[in-house]
């Protein structure tokens, strides 16, 4: 008998898509708008599979889940949120979700997800009863703010690996929440009772790395007078932080795989482990990868440390994320006073963000101080910040790509733009062959190796941006 799947979904568009693209893989497939009346067909037809939305009118999706749980207990539901935060997916797995898919989604997406939720066996998500309360309230100040696609994929990473103790690797570049996401893994796992110890291993003195996080033994070095123990004991039960990992001095890594197979710490200086209990969830700006092939991180320990990665979005990413989150910067800088009109917002949205949230955080800060109250303008907001060698030059680019597309969907002034792809490509491609033929005085043959261009195409490429006759050298052009 074919797999069954009910959708429930007030919007229409949706729930036709679904439906189709579910009928297609030869599912038999039922729809309901309501919540209540989707939870009368799970009644009478137990479903192996359930889209759930959670905006609903009458009883909401989540109310649902619960009862869904009850009826249908071998169903695994896919929850479908529009601007659901982390407590929404925390919520969902908590419920017993099999998934959750932010809109809008692609079919595909959820055409995987359907598939692997009919082939699940019952029981197998993580979600239940034992999973660990909501602790992270919107006004926490660790609260993660944002409503884009991609802060909510973030926030679905988060609700489905806090309750376990895997590893976790956050990646992202410098400012982008990468510490808040550890604390937010940390605040919904049953450790939450626990300490959370952060560890900025680039602000350790190398030489003190190994006895801070593995602690030492009395007299295991000068100045050693008493025996101490390391942030990993300190943290015994509860999570450890590691920002910076790529930072870890080669020798200290082995100590550290040795702490995460074994779950045991041997102080420096010491002759006997002790047992401690930590989650480790570390983060980075670097390539680790990179680091691994070059040889300066334990390939061991990397795959290790990235059981589970998050890979947080560059705030230039989720632009739909910045008005949020100036508002929620406000209401904490210039509580009731600063007002942030439709074009400080705009301008807010286009200009560049090389330090992510944290420096729109410190722009909004400083703009309240200039604006004394009064509505804030673009001339109150500092120039973007330069992260000399911070940013990797590929970020440095897609930074530019970014602004240059906004650039060019302002300059329609509400016109559809046209030929983006050819106009992006008219701006950059000249400066990349005059750069190469400069950088090779000149020889063209040598231009077409680096450039991996045919001769013809660099010949007709240097013609169309008038090249040709200020690199022409001759060497290999008739
Ligand atoms: N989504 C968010 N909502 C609210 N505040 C945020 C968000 N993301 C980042 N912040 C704030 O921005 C600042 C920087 O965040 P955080 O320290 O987590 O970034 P990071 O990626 O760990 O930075 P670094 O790479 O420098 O270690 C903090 O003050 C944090 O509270």
């Amino acid at each position: 008998m074919p797999s069954s799947v009910l959708i429930i979904d007030d919007e229409e568009s949706v729930a036709w898509a679904l439906r189709k693209a579910c009928e297609r893989q030869g599912y038999r497939v039922a729809v309901s708008a309501t919540a209540e009346a989707g939870l009368d067909l799970a009644g009478q037809h137990p479903p192996d599979a359930v889209f759930l939305d959670i905006r609903l009118p009458g009883m909401d999706g989540l109310t649902a889940l619960g009862k869904l749980r009850h009826l249908a207990p071998a169903a695994a539901v896919v929850v479908i949120t529009a601007h659901g935060n982390l407590s929404t997916a925390v919520k969902a797995v908590e419920g017993g979700a099999f998934d959750y898919l932010s809109k809008p989604f692609d079919l595909d997406q959820a055409l995987e997800a359907v598939k692997r939720a009919v082939g699940r066996s019952v029981g197998a998500n993580g979600g239940g009863p034992n999973t660990p309360a909501l602790a992270v309230q919107p006004d926490d100040p660790d609260a993660i703010v944002g409503r884009s696609a991609a802060i909510q994929a973030v926030f679905k990473r988060i609700a489905l690996v806090a309750p376990s103790d895997a590893c976790v690797l956050v990646t992202g570049g410098s400012g982008s929440g990468k510490e808040l996401v550890a604390r937010a893994i940390h605040a919904n796992s049953p450790r939450r009772g626990k300490p959370f110890l952060p560890v900025h291993v680039a602000a350790l003195n190398p030489n003190l790395v190994e006895s801070e996080l593995f602690g030492h033994a009395k007299g295991a070095f000068t100045g050693a007078d008493r025996a101490r123990p390391g942030l990993l004991t300190l943290a015994d039960g509860g999570t450890v932080f590691l920002d910076e990992l790529a930072d870890i001095p080669l020798p200290v890594q082995a100590k550290l795989l040795r702490v995460l197979e074994r779950q045991e710490v041997l102080p420096v200086g010491g002759t006997e482990a002790h047992r401690v209990n930590v989650r480790v969830v570390s983060a980075t700006h670097a390539d680790l990868s990179a680091a691994v092939a070059a040889g300066t991180f334990r390939h061991d320990l990397f795959f290790r440390l990235n059981v589970y990665p998050i890979p947080v979005p560059a705030l230039g990413d989720r632009a739909d994320d910045i008005g949020p989150l100036a508002e929620h910067f406000l209401r904490k800088f210039a509580p009731g006073s600063a007002e942030l009109p439709a074009d400080t917002l705009a301008f807010l949205k286009a200009r560049s963000w090389p330090g992510n949230v944290r420096e729109l955080r410190n722009a909004l800060e400083h703009a309240a101080i200039v604006a004394r109250g009064g509505p804030l303008r673009p001339e109150h907001f500092p120039a973007p910040m330069s992260i000399p060698g911070g940013a990797a030059v590929g970020d440095r680019l897609a930074a530019v790509v970014r602004e240059w597309v906004r650039d060019r969907v302002d300059k329609t002034g509400g016109a559809e733009p046209a030929d983006l792809y050819q106009g992006l490509l008219n701006d950059v491609e000249p400066v990349l062959l005059a750069e190469v033929l400069r950088q090779l005085d000149g020889n063209r043959l040598a231009a077409t190796r680096w450039l991996g261009l045919a001769r013809a195409t660099l010949r007709k490429l240097m013609r169309k941006y008038g090249l040709a006759d200020a690199a022409g050298d001759g060497t290999d052009e008739s």
